[in-house]
């Protein structure tokens, strides 16, 4: 036995899935105890570390996530909004912490996250990556310096698999941007221009979505006046960020008490 937290893996088979894995395989912090896939999927029976083209670890892929999760400290969950409601439920049921990097997910679905949370750890972030938590806070601040003659616009830029927009990140800096300038986001924000728009309104919040290739994740927020612009820019490279930010969060979140909380409560920002 190890008091290491046991850390279980949803959407395996993923891109950040399988980064997750890496991870907290890698780390001398935690263990791996569980990875999880969707009922019907390939990998779902097989060995973890044969599925992702390695040897055997002894870890198998199951699409029982009760199952899992009850032998966990901690699940790592970056799927889709549905599942990830669906994984809410099971490790609060669990008292597993929870940390959710899922974007895409609307208002409503946020909403029904707080029964889980009553429960248990919930900790959720758009971006779990220590460049972009400090980005959002540089934005706040730029934002309450200025007023309504610098336009601020959100650009991203992501790979061509991804299925929402504006990305999670996008719409953290977009609220940082309403909350440095004292407004609402949802009164501001203007996205998807496209056609006979009319000139833009003086203190919106402008956001425009770039896919292509397999570009990881890129952020300007530009904030532009007559005769100068600002651009605060991140940058990501390497999937790692959100992994080693996630599984920070996972660490973080044990013994904590049950409630929502994110990567600014982790980091300390
Ligand atoms: N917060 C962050 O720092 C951050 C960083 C990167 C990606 N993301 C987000 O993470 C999510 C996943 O991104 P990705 O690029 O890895 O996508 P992906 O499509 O490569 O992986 C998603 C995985 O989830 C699995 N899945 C879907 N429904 C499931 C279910 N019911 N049970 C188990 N597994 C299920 C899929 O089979 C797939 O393996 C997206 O919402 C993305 O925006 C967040
Ligand atoms: O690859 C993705 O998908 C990413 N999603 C997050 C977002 O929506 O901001 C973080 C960056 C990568």
């Amino acid at each position: 036995m190890t008091d290491k937290p046991g850390i279980v893996i949803t959407g395996a088979s993923g891109r950040m899935g399988q980064m997750l894995i890496r991870t907290v395989l890698d780390s001398d912090k935690a263990r791996l105890v569980g990875v999880v896939e969707r009922a019907g999927h390939d990998w779902v029976g097989q060995d973890i570390g044969a599925a992702m083209g390695g040897a055997a670890i002894g870890v198998t892929v199951t699409d029982d996530a009760l199952e899992a999760f009850s032998k966990a400290q901690a699940v790592i969950d970056f799927t889709a909004p549905e599942a990830t409601l669906e994984f809410a439920a099971l490790a609060a049921q669990a008292r597993a912490v929870h940390v959710i990097g899922t974007t895409g997910m609307s208002e409503a679905q946020i909403a029904r996250l707080e029964p889980a949370a009553r429960h248990a750890v919930i900790v959720r972030a758009g971006n779990m990556s220590l460049g972009v938590n400090l980005l959002v806070q540089l934005t706040k601040k730029v934002a309450a310096a200025l007023d309504e003659d610098f336009d601020i616009e959100v650009i991203e830029a992501h790979h061509h698999h991804k299925v929402d927009a504006p990305s999670g990140t996008a719409l953290m800096l977009g609220e940082a941007a309403a909350e440095g300038r004292g407004v609402t986001l949802a009164d501001v924000s203007d996205s998807g221009r496209d056609g006979i728009t009319g000139a833009r309104k003086r203190g919106d919040i402008g956001f425009s979505a770039i896919r292509g290739g397999d570009i990881v994740g890129e952020h300007d927020v530009l904030f532009a006046a007559a005769g100068e612009r600002i651009v605060l820019r991140h940058m990501a490279t390497d999937r790692a960020i959100f992994a080693r930010g996630a599984l920070k969060a996972a660490l973080w979140g044990q013994g904590k008490d049950p409630g929502q909380y994110d990567m600014m409560d982790v980091l300390g920002l």
